[in-house]
């Protein structure tokens, strides 16, 4: 698809030099195309896709808000690696939770490893680090990058209490720092980086602009940029050109809209800008998906995560999948400020699963068989009708409920509730809940690993009862796994669990049959077998896709175990 082939690709005047790689941009001098080459198109050039503006064809836009996208310029079959780069700057994750914050355990700067606070210190810096020799202390990609500022803060007086300590070392505004300091460093990627959007007029005077300004921006401004622009007056010469205010709200703007989630392979999660990564477009239902390669410098690969025909757009997905349709809008208008409205979103039973629907009560609360649907699930504001009866409810009495229960189901969390509890909380749930909703699921996937783990509950101690009802909970979750992300590659862990749950479960019942006197030849027993495998090798191949958690290495292992133990009995 040809999209502005007379004009050039930077500047925007008519042109006719072509790109002779792809033939598919063109320019008004080979200086634009230097230009143009370095900034953008040698991640385009002669690849399925291009990055368009939305400025520039409005048209395969579908809305305004979209800015840049990629475009499938071909049909670009499924697994197809669409490109691996190395981020602009890495770093602790910026939106620390106050427990997180609060931890004497902290990352290393050096290589972010677990390091206890007050044992080793980078001695130009004093901020903690593994060892005084950790190679990343010097590396021009790590701690080198914002070492020079860091020295400006002195580290925390020796008297300090541990708060004052902890106060001293904010890890949430390091990325941040990072980012002003890509300038000293390498200018044009700094430039780069400050081209990203970061919403900063919706931002401004928002809970999160005045969270950023206390947490962030105060700190390193009082800490480190007040001091250094006192050095650079004395001395006379500048280190750090851009340093104000405006600046570091932006990054901040731009850290919340951009930055992606690096899972570290020692359970640490950290947080990267990537140039063509972060231009992607969200969408519930995406087309795409990535990995991390931690041993390879945090390389991120974007690949197809289905055939995707020429014309489509090609899109990850900045939510969780497992969200009902009101949390991932509220949380893409509030962090990404912008409305979904993908064909998930514009249906009110999320692709027939009902993953919010509630029970209708009937009039009166005399008892109805049907569920309770958003009118129009693509406004907020919208009430709430049954798909059997007349009866309607408003939007804020749902608001009002699911905010109840959302209280109790993080209370059941954070105590680490038992199997009854977690029972009788399904129990009560399914009152007013449809059966899938995405706080029942978080029920069952969390019981169907109790269920075969826990003391009292190993698998040989379950009755046939249990076994049975823990293989049905299993296929019911893994139906609501396959219509949300039919291929697999969003719910990987989650489909891993469940097929590997479901395979013990199966396992442990065949072997109860046989002991019980039938053959391995009866049909009921091969049938059981070949859904163990199944279930094996299934979960083997989802969790190819899965973003590198530590999670994710381990079951793999488990699951290799598990299938050469099965495949001995069966075979
Ligand atoms: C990570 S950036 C993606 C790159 C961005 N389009 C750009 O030009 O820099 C995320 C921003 O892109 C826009 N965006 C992404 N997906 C969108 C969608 N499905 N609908 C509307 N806007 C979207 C929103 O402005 C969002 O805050």
């Amino acid at each position: 698809m040809s999209l502005a082939p007379s004009k050039c690709a930077l500047c925007g005047v008519e042109a006719s030099l072509k790109c002779a790689g792809c033939k598919r941009v063109v320019y008004c001098s080979p200086e634009h195309q230097k230009k143009h080459w370095k900034r953008q198109h040698k991640n385009e050039c002669a690849k399925p896709y291009e990055i368009v503006q939305h400025s520039e064809n409005a048209k395969l836009a579908r809305n305004e808000e979209v800015g840049r996208f990629f475009l499938a310029t071909e049909a670009i079959p499924k697994d197809t690696i669409l490109f691996t780069e190395s981020p602009m700057v890495i770093g602790p994750k910026w939106n620390l939770d106050e427990y997180e914050q609060r931890s004497a355990i902290v990352p290393c700067v050096g290589c972010f490893t677990d390091c206890q606070l007050g044992v080793y210190r980078c001695d130009r810096c004093n901020w903690p680090v593994c060892k005084p020799d950790c190679p990343g202390l010097v590396n021009a990609n790590l701690h080198a990058i914002e070492c020079p500022i860091l020295r400006f803060g002195g580290g925390p007086k020796p008297r300090d209490d541990p708060e004052a300590v902890l106060d001293y070392y904010r890890y949430d505004a390091m990325l941040v720092l990072k980012c002003l300091a890509l300038q000293i460093h390498n200018r044009p990627l700094f430039d780069q980086m400050m081209q990203l959007e970061s919403h900063y007029e919706a931002r401004k005077g928002s809970q999160y602009y005045r969270d950023a300004d206390d947490r962030t921006v105060q700190y390193l401004l009082k800490n480190f940029l007040a001091p250094l622009k006192k050095q650079e007056e004395i001395q006379g010469k500048t280190v750090l050109p851009v340093a104000d205010a405006k600046t570091l709200h932006k990054i901040c703007g731009i850290l919340e809209v951009n930055a992606m989630v690096i899972p570290l392979t020692n359970g640490r999660e950290i947080c990267g800008l990537y140039p063509i990564g972060c231009m992607l477009e969200h969408c519930c239902m995406p087309n795409c998906f990535y990995t991390f390669d931690c041993t390879k410098g945090m390389k991120l690969t974007f690949k197809a995560g289905r055939n995707i025909e020429k014309g489509e757009h090609l899109s990850t997905t900045y939510t969780h999948a497992l969200w009902g349709t009101q949390q991932r809008r509220d949380h893409l208008k509030t962090n990404k400020y912008f409305s979904c409205s993908c064909a998930r979103c514009a249906d009110p039973t999320e692709l027939g699963t009902y993953l919010s629907a509630l029970r209708c009560l009937g009039v009166d609360g005399g008892g109805c068989s049907g569920y309770q649907l958003p009118i129009d699930s693509l406004n907020d504001a919208s009430d709430w009708k049954c798909n059997q009866c007349p009866v309607q409810i408003e939007a804020d009495q749902v608001n009002f409920l699911l905010a109840k229960i959302g209280e109790e189901m993080d209370d059941a969390i954070e105590q680490k509730t038992s199997i009854k509890q977690k029972e009788d909380m399904i129990a009560k749930l399914l009152t007013f809940l449809h059966p899938n909703h995405y706080h029942i699921f978080a029920l069952k996937h969390s019981l169907i690993q109790m269920y075969g783990h826990l003391k009292g509950y190993q698998t040989p101690q379950l009755s046939d009862r249990d076994l049975t009802d823990k293989i049905g909970t299993c296929r019911e979750l893994m139906k609501i796994i396959d219509t949300l992300d039919p291929h697999s590659f969003r719910l990987s862990l989650y489909a891993a669990v469940v097929l590997y749950e479901q395979h013990t479960a199966l396992l442990e019942v065949t072997e109860r049959k046989l002991k019980a006197g039938a053959s391995k030849e009866d049909a009921a027993v091969r049938k059981n077998y070949n859904e163990v495998l199944h279930c094996l090798m299934r979960a083997k191949q989802v969790l190819a896709n899965e973003m590198g958690t530590q999670q994710g290495i381990r079951l793999l292992e488990e699951i290799k175990r598990a299938t050469e133990k099965a495949e001995g009995i069966i075979v």
